[in-house]
C-alpha cells in the first residue's frame, strides 16, 4: 500500500490546530495531530519542506521503519518540532494500518484491557468557594476525578485559572505573550487551603489532582507535596522544570504524594532516569508530541516495569485525532492510569468528527476501523489560522520565571 498523497491542513476552529493526511494508492487515508501550541507553523514548515517529500512513494505498512527513517535518518534527533512531525506521521500510519485490517485501533495494538477510560476534568475558580462550585458541577457530570486549581489572593492572574465563572481557561489567550506576575510564598502558604477544603467538602471518595506547572525549585516542591499528604492527592502535577531529572529525586525522598510529570517531553530519553528511579508515578507524554504510538508505547512499556503508569496529557491544544488515538491507547496500555480532559468547543468537535464517547466519568471507545476521527476539510477551511500565544510569568522583582 504505497503513500501517493500527504498534505498538512491548518484550522482554527476556536484554536489553532494542525493536521497531517496521508492518502495512499488505494484511497484509504489516516489523519495525525501535528499541533504544537504557539509554535504550529513550526511543524507546518518541517512537515512541508522535510518530511513529505520522504513519505510520497513509501510502503504506509512500514510503520517501524518510517518511524527510524525519520528519527535517525534526520541526524538532528529529538525536540518537539521534530518529535512532533514524526508524531502526526506515525499516527496516520497506524490509523491507515487499522482500517486496512478493518479493526478499531485498539485491537491492533493488543485488544482491551479494560471496559472504559478513567478520566479527569478541570476545576478552576478565581478564589476557592468559585474553584469548589466547578468541582460539584463535575461531580454532578460524572467526574470521578478532578484537577483543581485556583486564585491565590495576592497573585493577579496564574496561567491555568479561568478568567471568569463557568469559562474554561484558553492556552493560547493572546496574539503576543501575556505577561503574569508570580509569587512563589503566596502560592504555597494559600494552595494546601484548596486541597483541605476540596476534602471537607466532598469526602474521600473523588480522585483530586494539581498542575504546578513547573514554578516550584525542588526544595519548594517537596514542601508543597509534604504539605498536602493528609490531602492524599491523586497527583501533583509537574512539580519542578524536569531538564535535571535529579530534581524530582528530592522532591520523592521528602514525600509521600504522588508525582506526575511529562507533558513537555518527547522522548523516552527525557524520562528514562524518571522511570528507572521510580521517581515518578505518572507519565504524560502525549502520542503526538512523543513521537506516536510507535515511541510512546516504548515509553509506557518501560514504565510498566517501575510501577509508573500512564496519564496521558489532554488539554484542548491537542486535537481531537490525538485524544481519539490516545483512549484507544488508554484501553489498550496494561499500565494505565488516567486521561486527562479538557473539552473541546463544540466547534471543534465537527471539524473533527469522531465515535469516542465521555459517560459516567469515562471516555469510551469506538469501534470504526482506524482511531475513529476524521477532519471535515471543507469546514476546517473556514477557519484560517491566527497567532495565539501562551503566557509568560516573573517573578515580583521582574525576573523571568517558569509559567
Ligand atoms: O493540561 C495541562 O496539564 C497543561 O498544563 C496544559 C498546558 O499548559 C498546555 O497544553 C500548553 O499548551
Ligand atoms: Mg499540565
Amino acid at each position: 500500500m504505497k503513500i501517493q498523497d500527504a498534505y498538512v491542513i491548518v484550522t482554527s476552529p476556536g484554536r489553532n490546530f494542525v493536521t497531517l493526511k496521508i492518502v495512499t494508492e488505494s484511497g484509504t487515508y489516516g489523519i495525525g495531530d501535528a499541533t504544537l501550541n504557539g509554535r504550529e507553523m513550526a511543524v507546518v514548515a518541517y512537515l512541508e519542506e522535510h518530511v513529505i517529500p520522504l513519505l510520497i512513494g513509501r510502503d504506509a505498512g512500514r510503520i517501524e521503519d518510517t518511524w527510524h527513517y525519520l528519527y535517525r535518518g534526520a541526524y538532528w534527533r529529538r525536540g518537539p518540532v521534530t518529535m512532533a512531525a514524526i508524531g502526526a506521521v506515525d499516527l496516520a500510519l497506524w490509523d491507515i494500518k487499522a482500517k486496512a485490517a478493518d479493526m478499531p485501533l485498539y485491537q491492533l495494538l493488543g485488544g482491551r484491557s479494560r471496559e472504559r477510560v478513567m478520566t479527569y476534568a478541570h476545576c478552576t475558580g478565581s478564589d476557592i468557594d468559585a474553584c469548589l462550585e466547578e468541582v460539584d458541577t463535575h461531580v454532578k457530570l460524572g467526574y470521578r476525578a478532578v484537577r483543581v486549581q485556583a486564585g491565590v489572593p495576592g497573585i493577579a492572574t496564574i496561567y491555568g485559572v479561568a478568567k471568569r465563572a463557568g469559562e474554561r481557561y484558553e492556552p493560547a489567550d493572546s496574539e503576543l505573550p501575556a505577561e503574569h506576575v508570580w509569587s512563589t510564598e503566596k502560592y504555597l502558604n494559600h494552595v494546601p487551603k484548596l486541597f483541605a477544603a476540596v476534602r471537607e467538602r466532598f469526602g474521600d471518595d473523588i480522585h483530586v489532582l494539581h498542575d504546578v506547572h513547573h514554578r516550584l525549585t525542588p526544595i519548594e516542591a517537596a514542601r508543597l507535596g509534604k504539605a498536602v499528604e493528609p490531602y492524599h492527592l491523586f497527583w501533583l502535577e509537574d512539580c519542578v522544570p524536569a531538564e535535571n531529572q535529579q530534581s524530582l529525586k528530592l522532591v520523592r525522598e521528602h514525600t509521600t504524594t504522588p508525582l506526575a510529570i511529562g507533558e513537555v517531553f518527547n522522548s523516552i530519553h527525557d524520562c528514562r532516569e524518571l522511570i528507572e528511579n521510580q521517581w515518578i508515578d505518572y507519565i504524560r507524554t502525549p502520542l503526538s508530541h512523543g513521537g506516536g504510538i510507535t515511541h510512546v508505547r516504548r515509553i509506557a512499556d518501560l514504565a510498566s516495569l517501575y510501577h509508573v503508569r500512564t496519564g496521558f496529557h489532554g488539554p484542548t491544544d491537542l486535537s481531537p485525532v490525538c485524544l481519539g488515538a490516545a483512549i484507544h491507547f488508554d484501553t489498550w496500555v496494561p499500565n494505565f492510569g488516567i486521561q486527562e480532559h479538557m473539552p473541546h468547543e463544540a466547534i471543534t468537535d465537527r471539524v473533527f468528527p469522531h465515535d469516542y464517547r465521555f459517560e459516567d466519568g469515562h471516555f469510551l471507545v469506538g469501534e470504526t476501523p482506524g482511531h475513529g476521527v476524521d477532519i471535515d476539510e471543507a469546514l476546517a477551511a473556514k477557519y484560517p489560522y491566527k497567532r495565539a500565544s501562551l503566557p509568560v510569568n516573573r517573578l515580583e522583582d521582574g525576573t523571568l520565571w517558569h509559567w
